[in-house]
């Protein structure tokens, strides 16, 4: 579904990702992982044209076999589809409901019961709706950091989007949030797409399927995680893996 050939990201004239290849597997998580300035979130960001205006792409990022750069490509789709939660909650100054909704009401949908529909079934896979169902018309800003997570994660999903991008969704949140965002990526993989950035090597072993080692720009290694983890074919990702680089 989403892949990436030969990609070079440039800012400024200074080249930050280079060469890059991959293709993301569908429906399992894939874990971006390296040390900070390798490029990660510069990947991620470029693959639902976050980083427009900001860096200058070469090469393709393909999604169902379509450029996402080409030039009439439709960029609110794109970011429908490929939705991304950042590292800081990111809760709308309005209601929990208000918030899964928002971006329905962007697209022009008025449906009430489509609405409520929604608001459950995406605050439901979101491991939210227990703790929020009562009190759907209080500020969003009201929740917990881990509960504003998760609100943000249903928002994401509110829109169906197929792939699911997260930069380090969790680094701003305590162990048990953390866990339970992390059990909510897994149990959402079955209907989504998900690639994560993490600086948390633990988070990355425990949920990825796939990990993926950048080094300076460059994708040194893309393997199962539990390959990856345990036997990585490249000096410099055991290097990493070790504490010898990073
Ligand atoms: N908007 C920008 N303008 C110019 N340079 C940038 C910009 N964003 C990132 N960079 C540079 O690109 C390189 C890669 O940054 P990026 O944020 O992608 O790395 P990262 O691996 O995600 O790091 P971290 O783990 O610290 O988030 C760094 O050298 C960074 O300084």
């Amino acid at each position: 579904m989403l892949e990436v050939e030969n990609l070079t990201i440039t800012y400024s004239e200074h080249p930050v990702l280079k060469g890059i290849e991959m293709a993301f597997p569908d429906h399992q998580i894939t874990a971006l992982i390296g040390a900070s300035g390798s490029g990660k979130s510069t990947l991620l960001r470029s693959l639902n044209r976050m980083n427009d205006g900001i860096a200058s792409v070469d090469g393709h990022i393909n999604f169902h076999g379509v450029d996402i750069n080409q030039p009439n490509a439709n960029v609110y789709r794109i970011r429908q589809a490929i939705g991304m939660v950042f590292q800081q909650p990111t809760p709308f100054p309005m209601s929990i409901y208000e918030n899964v909704v928002y971006g329905l009401r962007l697209r022009g949908e008025k449906n009430r019961q489509l609405l409520d529909q929604r608001v459950e079934e995406s605050l439901r896979q979101a491991a939210l709706w227990n703790e929020v169902k009562d009190r759907l018309k209080s500020p969003a800003q009201a929740l917990s950091g881990g509960q504003q997570q998760r609100l943000c994660i249903a928002r994401t999903l509110a829109t169906k989007p197929e792939i699911i991008l997260l930069d380090e969704p969790t680094s701003a949140l305590d162990p048990i949030s953390t866990s339970q965002i992390e059990a909510t990526l897994v149990d959402l993989k079955q209907n989504y797409t998900i690639i994560i950035v993490t600086h948390n090597m633990q988070q990355a072993s425990r949920i990825s399927d796939w990990t993926a080692y950048f080094e300076q720009g460059q994708l040194i290694e893309f393997q199962p995680t539990e390959k990856l983890f345990l036997n990585p074919k490249e000096q410099q990702t055991a290097d990493y893996l070790s504490g010898k680089f990073g």
